[in-house]
């Protein structure tokens, strides 16, 4: 990792008309110009095919601030942005954009440091990252960084492909490839809460954690990203990137320091580890849905196959929920259940460490339910932590009942934590690659998820099996209860 000062660079942008520029990127790298993660030494150059004139293009950087941002705040920010337009897959224009960086590098001091934003289709990768490097557009004075969106390939074998084209251009050390969830505050705060606290690393193993829970959940269903999602599907939109990385961070052995390749290196353990489950037995470990009409606050809500003319009669999962198993010393006999899917109950991301109750409980049978401790994890939309415990039910008589220890993060900070971009942008201007993916860590998820994919492919699917507002298939608490367990509610009122 580089020193934390003022970083200064140019970030090329390709894809800069699209929807994450304006809803993620730009607003993110305002907010760091706010905050004065970055000062005056940092350019913009927009890529996309329309016409655009850097006066457009800057009018809607601008918009894509919201209203909050007044427009004297904004006129020196939008100041930083050009725009340049041409066809990425035309080899010439490359030759022009190495022009226009050598003029900005000097009015903007930037020093050679440059950071290439792939926000685009990934078929357009291998090109981009072959001409940025026959054009000599990477620099020769200071650092250049190449940025990768997901989704990084559609099983191993192209993500594989994918990274050989990237990587006859750019090193391994040089490729920053984004999970945002790895950017958010509280996924950040796994390592923290289980290697800063003696209550917890003491008890994090098979001896006294009985299962562990992923959930996240989403209200929203496909909005207008049909023809990326149906040839994703929630197991390669969620389960290969954002959740295995979630259960990687809570397995892992402490590293033996914060260093970025120590922390990975643990990661990779467990990826190494989960297992591979045999073709035969993959309905005892996985279960998919997809969602059918439903109703979420009183309002009427179409099934997936009728959001556009394309989905109709598509075996698409909108929903997964598996078992994983991780055959280490540490974990052997715990499962960590996953769960995500579109247009449920409610939007909420949770992890819940369910701990084993303890061997002779003399309050066991003066309560009511099974009330275990449990330690919750609330990513989203709440931020924060919260430890169930038992503890004497106040009045007469001596009957335990559950009570709770939050921690909630805004009450505490007060100040919004920074978005996930934010954060993950900043990590790359300053050569922080902890909270970006080695390619060990994607090829070892692709081929777990492969597995799972693979035999879904041979089966047609009993969709939609769950109706849209609801938690998922019948099939998804089948999968706990047959283990004796059962998903622990997602109400935020209970955190
Ligand atoms: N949107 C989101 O919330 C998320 C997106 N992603 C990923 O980010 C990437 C971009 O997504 P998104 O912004 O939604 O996509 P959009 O379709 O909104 O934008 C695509 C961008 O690519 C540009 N483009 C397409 N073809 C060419 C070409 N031949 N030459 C130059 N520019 C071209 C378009 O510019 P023009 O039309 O002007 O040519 C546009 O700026 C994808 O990989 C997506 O999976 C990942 C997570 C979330
Ligand atoms: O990567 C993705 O993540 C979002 C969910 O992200 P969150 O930060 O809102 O939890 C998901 O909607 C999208 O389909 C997927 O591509």
């Amino acid at each position: 990792m580089e020193n934390q000062e003022i970083p200064k660079a140019l970030i090329i942008i390709f894809g800069a008309t699209g929807d994450l520029a304006k809803r993620k990127l730009f607003p993110s790298i305002h907010r760091l110009y706010q905050n004065g993660k970055i000062g005056e030494d940092f350019a913009v150059v927009g890529i996309g095919r329309r016409s655009w004139s850097n006066d457009l293009f800057r009018s809607n950087v601008r918009n894509s601030l919201g209203d909050d941002v007044t427009e004297k705040e904004s006129e020196a920010f939008i100041s930083h942005f050009y725009y340049h337009p041409f066809d990425v897959s035309d080899s010439a224009s490359y030759k022009s954009l190495g022009t226009l960086l050598n003029d900005l590098e000097s009015d903007y001091h930037t020093e050679g440091n440059r950071i290439f934003y792939l926000a685009m289709a990934p078929q357009f990768f291998g090109t981009i990252a072959n001409n940025l490097k026959k054009h000599n557009l990477k620099s020769d004075s200071g650092w250049s960084r190449l940025v990768i969106e997901k989704p990084f390939g559609h099983d191993y074998d192209s993500a594989r492909k994918l990274n050989d084209q990237i990587t006859s251009a750019f090193d391994e050390s040089q490729i920053y490839r984004i999970d945002h969830y790895l950017g958010k505050e509280m996924v950040q705060n796994i390592e923290v809460i289980r290697f800063a606290n003696g209550i917890f690393e003491h008890l994090w193993n098979n001896r006294f954690i009985s299962n562990v829970q992923i959930t996240s959940s989403e209200a929203l269903g496909v909005e207008d990203r049909a023809n990326y999602y149906d040839v994703s599907g929630a197991t390669r939109d969620m389960v290969q990137n954002h959740m295995l990385q979630m259960v990687t961070l809570l397995a892992m052995e402490p590293p033996i320091n914060l260093n970025p390749e120590e922390i990975r290196s643990e990661k990779i353990k467990i990826l190494r580890a989960i297992r591979a489950v045999d073709e035969d037995n993959i309905d005892n470990y996985f279960v998919r849905g997809q969602y059918g009409p439903g109703k979420m606050f009183g309002k009427k809500l179409r099934g997936y196959q009728e959001e556009a003319e394309e989905l109709k009669n598509s075996d698409t999962e909108t929903y997964v929920a598996g078992k994983i198993m991780i055959d280490n010393y540490r974990w052997a006999g715990v499962p960590f259940y996953i769960r995500t899917g579109k247009r449920l109950e409610k939007k909420c991301t949770k992890i819940v460490v369910e701990f084993q109750d303890i061997p002779l409980n003399l309050y066991q049978e003066k309560r009511r339910g099974k009330s275990p401790n449990l330690l919750v994890i609330n990513i989203q939309p709440n931020e924060g932590v919260t430890l169930f415990l038992n503890a004497k039910k106040p009045g007469m008589g001596s009957f335990a009942e559950p009570i709770k220890l939050s921690y909630t993060h805004e009450a505490v900070n007060s100040v919004n934590t920074p978005e996930a971009y934010e954060k993950l942008l900043h990590d790359c201007m300053v050569g922080d690659t902890t909270n970006f993916s080695h390619w060990d860590e994607v090829s070892l998820s692709w081929r777990f998820v492969d597995r799972i994919l693979k035999k879904w492919s041979k089966e047609e699917p009993d969709f939609p099996n769950y109706a849209a507002g609801t938690m998922g298939p019948q099939e998804a608490d089948d999968l706990l209860e047959k283990d004796g367990f059962h998903w622990w509610p997602t109400n935020n009122e209970d955190d």
